[in-house]
């Protein structure tokens, strides 16, 4: 891992602007506990609310802050982070499936020390993997030497399997809702699946694209309303992202928009949403029959303090 990552951020989402170290280094130096990598799979339902762009500007704005984010694209076969922001992978998930490459050499470098596993697009094969594949990629990133703070999952539109392993591998699912009845209605029908079938109760609902943050309450209400209603789930309200033509320019010139205007209303809600992130609580662990990312290393922590030494 580049050391230099670490080195030069400042920490905006924390109120001392101290000079970070390394996060190596320092738990190295006794200085900050280690960390278990977070993992949150962000959906939605119905294609194009905005979950790709949440994802990118979510995972920037957490590394511009300190943190060290890898993104994992999940929507195989119709990839689109490296195209957001404009990295040319030479190898994807495909690759690591197949066994010529590990999960280590499909990492691409974003700015801010943002991390990237590209899905791979336009090969069909890769948008027909079954779920012995689908679980192959998530037991992947037990190998990793050093697992990130936050690892975000992109999904693809649709309650696929797909969609339905990667959210319940996931600590947490962040639900990406706009204010279209269709966004409305596909979300309804991801929780059900999601609650009903994978055992997924909590979800984080983004209102994304909306004109403030009334509106994006309204959405968020009436979702949760129905849910309440019909569905063993809890709901909550972590934010929304204005519709802004600064983020639209952003995804024009292949960047984030966190990077390139800064201080734009969807880049100050998006800084707004990772403060949120950093300041959840300890996630529910996984139950034993669960997939789960970096499940392996639950399991040997749970087998070294489950060890009565
Ligand atoms: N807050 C916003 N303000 C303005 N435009 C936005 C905003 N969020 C998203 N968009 C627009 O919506 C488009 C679709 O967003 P995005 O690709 O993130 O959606 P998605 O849910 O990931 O789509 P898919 O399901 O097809 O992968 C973007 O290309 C952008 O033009």
């Amino acid at each position: 891992m580049n050391q230099a990552w670490g080195l030069n951020r400042i920490f905006p989402l924390m109120a001392a602007h101290q000079e970070p170290m390394h996060r190596d280094q320092a738990a190295g130096l006794g200085v900050l506990p280690r960390r278990r990598c977070r993992t949150i799979t962000i959906a939605g339902g119905k294609g194009g609310v905005g979950k790709s762009t949440v994802t990118v500007n979510l995972g920037m704005a957490l590394s511009m802050a300190g943190r060290e984010v890898m993104l994992l694209d999940a929507d195989m076969g119709m990839a689109n982070l490296d195209v957001l922001l404009g990295l040319t992978p030479s190898r994807h998930i495909g690759h690591l499936l197949d066994g010529s490459s590990g999960l280590e050499e499909l990492v691409l470098c974003a700015p801010h020390g943002l991390k990237v596993i590209p899905a791979g697009s336009g090969a069909r094969r890769l948008s027909q993997l079954g779920n012995g594949e689908h679980a192959a990629v998530i037991r992947a990133f037990d190998e990793l030497a050093v697992p990130p703070d936050y690892l975000l999952v992109d999904t693809a539109a649709g309650v696929s399997d797909n969609v339905a392993l990667f959210a319940a591998a996931a600590d947490d699912v962040i639900l990406v809702v706009c204010d279209e009845p269709a966004s409305m209605t596909d979300a309804y029908a991801l929780i059900k699946v999601l609650s009903r079938d994978f055992g997924v109760r909590r979800y984080h609902v983004v209102a994304n694209m909306v004109r403030h943050v009334g509106e994006a309450r309204q959405l968020y209400t009436k979702l949760a309303r129905v849910s309440d209603r019909f569905l063993d789930v809890t709901l909550d309200f972590m934010g929304m992202v204005p519709h802004d033509e600064h983020l639209r320019q952003a995804i024009r010139r292949q960047s984030a928009v966190v990077d390139v205007a800064p201080t734009s209303r969807s880049a100050q809600a998006f800084k707004q949403l990772a403060g949120a992130v950093d300041t959840w609580g300890e996630p529910e662990r996984p139950g034993h029959d669960r997939i789960a990312f970096f499940g392996g290393q639950a399991a040997s922590e749970q087998a070294m303090s489950g060890s009565g030494c």
